[in-house]
């Protein structure tokens, strides 16, 4: 292992241990980024990075912590505000109100804290200091009430499940023997999986590195570590040196299930932020194009390369468009992780349930469709190309992949997963199991990770 004194300890020394913001400051930041989102109409994500902005990191990390809580209790703290208050006050205090009812039920503070920093935080906005009344009685009634409230709204499948309706259907429909597991784990925190950098260590020796820094870890997959508690990846020993990137288990199948041979031209459509690009470049001495269409998150996908110390030809373009970018030189690999509306890694994008509309999965599958019409072409004879998103829903997956090999007689679909139809839906999946490495040595088509988030994967062979 290169840079053996990439230790923990100087690494997480080196982050100042800076006195944390008082929770009601950290409360009225939350409700400041809830209302700029609700006025500009930013997705959760850009939430999250308007409202750090100027925070130091260990900041960061605590005002996000309570955006995820109160995305993640959305449904509950809303159901629970409406049966507290008669009517709907003005914006500002239902967010406090709601961010302050996600805190109580959260369990991370006493309830008086909460009441206590909930009514400091009022007061110290004069939009809402004529409410602080308001709010100390409102959260009082919740916590003397707190059983039958809790009891009365949980008979609400969005309460129980956290998303609208029409999203739990769809999830029943689509999963009918799972679908209460998969929407429970859906509410829940993700687990912080890293991926080994095996250009720079080995599993073993990171888990050593993980043990003699105290941080609790075990191996679920090939290069897959999980991490007992999750923590800002600035804690994370030997991160910033390109020793580990974080990356779910599930999702780091890809470049296994691709593998491409020594030499191999390989096409990564999709590419930004580069996780699994990075994943190829690490395992194998392949050269690969990566495409990404937007320009911010082609500077993400530089990043992360660099950062790995890896190269790529990376290049910002439209995949369902080659004459813009396409040599007329086909590739012996080609990975197509198209953009999806996400179903599969609701724990990790909780707002996802809440901004998508019904009809976005037969929107979406319509350009995923799109972009393997395109990228076919670019294909060799015999060349492969593995397509994937983080989805769960069948059109965005088996159904997608079928009406393609009913339209493309030179494909066939080479068989992963343990099911009949030769493709892999992983649905959520949380075990306490460990890291079968024979099962994984055995055979990389069926081996699946006891970790991980929800993915579809389909590997196609060009035979003609
Ligand atoms: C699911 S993400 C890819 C994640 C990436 N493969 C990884 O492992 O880090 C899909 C990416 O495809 C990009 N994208 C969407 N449509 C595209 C297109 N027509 N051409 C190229 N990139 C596209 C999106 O901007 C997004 O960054």
């Amino acid at each position: 292992m290169q840079n053996q004194n990439i230790g923990a300890k100087s690494e997480r020394t080196a982050v100042p241990k800076h006195r944390q913001l008082p929770l009601c400051r950290l409360i009225v930041k939350v409700v400041a980024a809830k209302l700029q989102a609700s006025q500009q109409k930013l997705s959760f994500a850009d939430m999250l990075d308007a409202a750090c902005v100027g925070l130091a990191s260990h900041e960061s990390a605590a005002l996000k912590s309570i955006l995820y809580l109160c995305e993640r209790s959305r449904a509950r703290s809303h159901a629970a505000a409406k049966y507290l208050m008669a009517r709907q006050p003005k914006p500002q205090v239902q967010m406090l109100v709601e961010t302050a009812l996600s805190l109580l039920f959260g369990g991370t503070y006493t309830e008086f804290t909460v009441v206590n920093q909930a009514v400091e935080a009022a007061r110290l906005d004069r939009r809402t200091e004529r409410f602080a009344g308001l709010v100390n009685a409102v959260l009082r009634r919740a916590i003397r009430e707190k059983t039958l409230l809790l009891n009365r709204i949980a008979e609400d499948p969005e309460v129980r499940f956290n998303a609208p309706r029409w999203w739990i259907e769809r999830i029943r429909a689509a999963h009918p023997e799972h679908w209460t597991e998969i929407l429970e784990l859906a509410a829940q925190k993700p687990p912080l999986t890293l991926r080994v950098n095996r250009r720079r260590t080995t599993p073993e020796e990171y888990l050593e590195v993980l043990n003699r820094a105290g941080i609790a870890a075990r191996r679920i997959g090939p290069e897959a570590i999980l991490l007992e508690s999750p923590r800002p990846v600035e804690e994370i020993p030997g991160f910033a040196m390109g020793l580990v990137s974080v990356q779910d288990a599930g999702t780091q199948m890809a470049a296994h299930l691709l593998a491409p041979n020594p030499g191999d031209a390989v096409l990564d459509a999709c590419a930004a932020p580069g996780g699994k690009t990075a994943h190829l470049l690490e395992l194998f001495d392949c050269s690969v194009t990566a495409l990404e269409i937007d320009p911010k998150r082609t500077e993400l996908l530089k990043a992360t390369l660099a950062r790995l110390g890896l190269f790529a030809r990376v290049t910002c373009a439209d995949a369902a468009d080659p004459k813009s970018w396409w040599d007329g030189r086909q590739f012996d690999a080609v990975l197509l992780d198209a953009p999806c509306t996400a179903s599969g890694i609701v724990r990790r994008q909780p707002d996802v349930p809440w901004t998508r509309r019904p009809d976005d999965s037969y929107s979406l599958a319509k350009t995923q469709a799109k972009l393997l019409k395109a990228l076919w072409p670019t294909v060799k004879p015999n060349g492969k190309l593995l397509f994937c998103t983080c989805s769960i829903f069948p059109e965005e997956g088996i159904e997608q992949i079928r009406r393609f090999m009913s339209e493309n007689a030179d494909a066939r679909c080479i068989p992963i997963g343990k099911s009949h139809v030769n493709m892999l839906t992983l649905l959520p999946r949380e075990e306490s199991s460990t890291y079968d490495e024979a099962a994984a040595a055995r055979d990389r088509f069926t081996f699946e990770p006891p970790v991980h988030d929800g993915f579809f994967y389909a590997l196609l062979q060009k035979t003609a």
